[in-house]
């Protein structure tokens, strides 16, 4: 099993505050881990941190010799009335040829949009043109940040059947931060559920049947706006005695 990133007793800070704790995970080629937990649990920050852009406040990140990370943010503002086509934005800022945009284009489902502007994309579109961005450098792991967000549930079955024809195409990894639970869990072969550590990880049917899922998550996840309660309460040795008490109101949306 080749892997590609993977962290030892990583924890992840904002200023004083200690988001993460105690993070170990590794990632293989060729699988497709998606990370859920509430809203605040750390999910942005691990992912952050994995892409470089945020530094461990202790631990280690290992990423095997000349990883090639695709990134697709949370979120794109792109100003409306700034004229940009597809195949421009794709370009920017390293120019690319149009048989190349037209290779990536393909490849994230969305073949015949080169010449559309992005203001004019639905928000399905969009999300698959950041995923041909994500493919311009051939990535070894594709990383996603909540990439469904905003799409219904039809459109977010088809982005994540998408993510699995690239896994077979490339062969890459994938990481991904979703809250589409019901998805999730047929679409991934691993799931860490997060909330401020790893609360719990293993196969979907093992994520699904823990007791830290379904304090989380409840036992239903096929709603289409879920409201679940978090209450756990539980201590982490050897260092990390803090026992501590959830109570927190969620609404997840678009599962
Ligand atoms: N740049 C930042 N500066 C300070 N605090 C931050 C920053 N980014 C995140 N945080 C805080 O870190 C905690 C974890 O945030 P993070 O975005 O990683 O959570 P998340 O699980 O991705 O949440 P969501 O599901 O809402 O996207 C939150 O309390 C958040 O307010």
């Amino acid at each position: 099993m080749s892997v590609l990133i993977g962290t030892e007793g990583l924890y992840l800070a904002h200023g004083s505050q200690t988001v993460l704790r105690d993070v170990n995970l590794s990632l293989a080629r060729g699988e497709i881990v998606t990370i859920v937990g509430p809203n605040g649990s750390g999910k942005s920050s691990l992912l952050r941190a994995l892409i470089g852009a945020l530094a461990p406040a202790r631990g280690r990140i290992t990423r095997a010799p000349g990883l090639r990370i695709g990134y697709v943010p949370q979120k794109l503002a792109i100003d409306a009335t700034l004229p940009l086509t597809v195949a421009r934005f794709l370009g920017l800022p390293r120019r690319i040829s149009a048989t190349r945009a037209g290779e990536v284009l393909t490849g994230a489902g969305v073949s015949g949009l080169a010449d559309r502007q992005m203001s004019a994309l639905s928000g399905g579109q969009f999300q698959r043109v950041l995923l041909a961005r994500a493919l311009l450098d051939t990535p070894d792991l594709l990383i996603l940040d909540e990439p469904t967000q905003g799409l219904d549930q039809p459109g977010s079955a088809a982005f994540y059947q998408q993510i699995e024809t690239v896994r077979q195409e490339t062969g890459c990894g994938v990481l991904m931060v979703s809250h589409d639970l019901h998805v999730v869990m047929a679409a991934s072969d691993r799931v860490l559920c997060v909330n401020g550590h790893i609360c719990c990880e293993g196969t979907p049917d093992i994520v699904a049947s823990a007791p830290e899922y379904r304090a989380l998550f409840g036992t239903g996840t096929r709603g289409a706006l879920a409201l679940y309660r978090h209450e756990h309460s539980h201590s982490h040795g050897p260092e990390g005695d803090h026992a501590h008490d959830h109570d927190h109101h969620h609404e997840t949306t678009g599962a």
